[in-house]
């Protein structure tokens, strides 16, 4: 464990200065992407004017047999490509695989100028950070860069799950989490067959009514992903980092996938992961505040004039508390404002009809 005292010292001789802020830009969809998959790469330029982050994928759902073209392609598209205001991340292959290592040298050496975020997969513990973080400064140095990468870890592992405050808070560098519900299923043993999402069977039944065991009780689905997903909101709200949802591997059911995202935003999530072009518009609607309830919580900050005390609008109690709530949706919906003018249109319009 590093003293306090040296944990914003940059770990290589030369390496940039460690971040003291992660910046909050809108990451409401981390866009996936293969970048050996030609199709899906002559996308690429117009997908970034749409999306807040498009993530080259490297790891799995890309085979053994591409993995190198995968990496050269990233590389040729970073190169080649303007992105604009738009975050470019790669997720690099496993730590204990064959490639990660040719990946990391390859990329930032290469495009470590373009890449905003390197996402790391089935990270077990600090350790795994830890690794990466040196690594990271020793290329740095080398490739000359003036600004460090940022590193993203997927919580997809049991080991992960249980480690996940200190995974957290393990590097300067640590700009968020995901959760990984495929792996992570795989890893706790659970017997479940799905990509993200619930699942029939895992519900609770109202009580009988006397003898009757049968009729009349009603059972809802429960989430599989609340105590995970909320875990990891409380371990990176502690380390002043950004929890997103993952996959959702049904991209026919965009029903369930659009009350999944939702539930994630609701607890706390900044973003999610689209697989597929037609998750996209989901994730935009999901991880922007409703301009309902923007305009609310800008009525709420305003009577609350410095945020202290007790007022009553119609009909409900607002306090230091309820403002500060508010204060989160306001600023949230003034940051993706500035990168979505219909937005900031829609919020202004609700603000002015709610204060009129
Ligand atoms: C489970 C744990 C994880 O690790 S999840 C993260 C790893 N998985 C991924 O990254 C998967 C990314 N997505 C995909 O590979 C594809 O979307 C899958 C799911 C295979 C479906 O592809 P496909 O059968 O071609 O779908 P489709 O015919 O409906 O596609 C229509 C057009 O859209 C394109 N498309 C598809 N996905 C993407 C994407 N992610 N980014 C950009 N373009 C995409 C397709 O190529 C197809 O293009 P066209 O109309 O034929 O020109
Ligand atoms: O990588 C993501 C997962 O769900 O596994
Ligand atoms: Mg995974």
């Amino acid at each position: 464990m590093r003293s306090p005292k040296d944990f914003f010292a940059p770990l290589a001789v030369g390496a940039p200065d460690p971040v003291r802020e992660i910046p909050a830009l809108p990451s409401r969809m981390i866009h996936f992407f293969d970048p050996s998959n030609e199709k899906m790469a002559a996308k690429v330029p117009d997908l970034a004017k749409k999306v807040d982050v498009l993530l080259g994928n490297l790891e799995d759902a890309v085979r053994a047999d591409r993995k190198e073209a995968a990496r050269n392609g990233l590389v040729s598209i970073a190169k080649s490509t303007d992105f604009g205001a738009t975050q470019l991340w790669t997720r690099i292959n496993s730590l204990d695989s064959p490639w990660v290592l040719d990946d990391l040298i390859t990329l930032v050496t290469e495009i470590g100028d373009k890449l905003d975020v390197i996402m790391v997969p089935k990270v077990e513990g600090a350790q795994d950070i830890h690794y990466v973080d040196r690594l990271l400064a020793q290329l740095e140095a080398r490739a000359g860069l003036r600004r460090p990468l940022l590193v993203h870890a997927i919580l997809e592992t049991a080991s992960g799950v249980a480690n996940v405050e200190e995974i957290a808070g393990a590097s300067p560098r640590m700009q968020g989490i995901s959760l990984g519900p495929a792996d992570l299923a795989a890893s706790r043993r659970m017997k479940t067959t799905r990509v993200g999402g619930g699942h029939p069977g895992y519900l609770v039944r109202t009580d009988p009514v006397g003898d009757d065991l049968e009729t009349g009780r009603t059972t809802y689905q429960q989430d599989l992903w609340h105590y995970t997903v909320a875990r990891m909101v409380d371990a990176c709200a502690m380390h002043g980092i950004l929890p997103y949802y993952g996959p959702f591997g049904d991209i026919r059911d965009v029903v369930a996938c659009e009350d999944q995202f939702r539930n994630a935003f609701l607890l706390g999530c900044v973003g999610t992961w689209t697989l597929h072009p037609v998750q996209i518009d989901i994730a935009r609607r999901v991880f922007s505040p409703d301009p309902k309830d923007v305009a609310w919580a800008r009525r709420v900050i305003a009577a609350m004039g410095d945020g202290t005390g007790a007022v009553m609008i119609d009909g409900k109690m607002q306090d230091d508390a309820s403002v500060k709530q508010c204060r989160v949706v306001a600023e949230l919906a003034d940051a993706l404002a500035t990168r979505d003018p219909e937005l900031a249109k829609a919020y202004d319009e609700a603000t002015k009809e709610a204060l009129a």
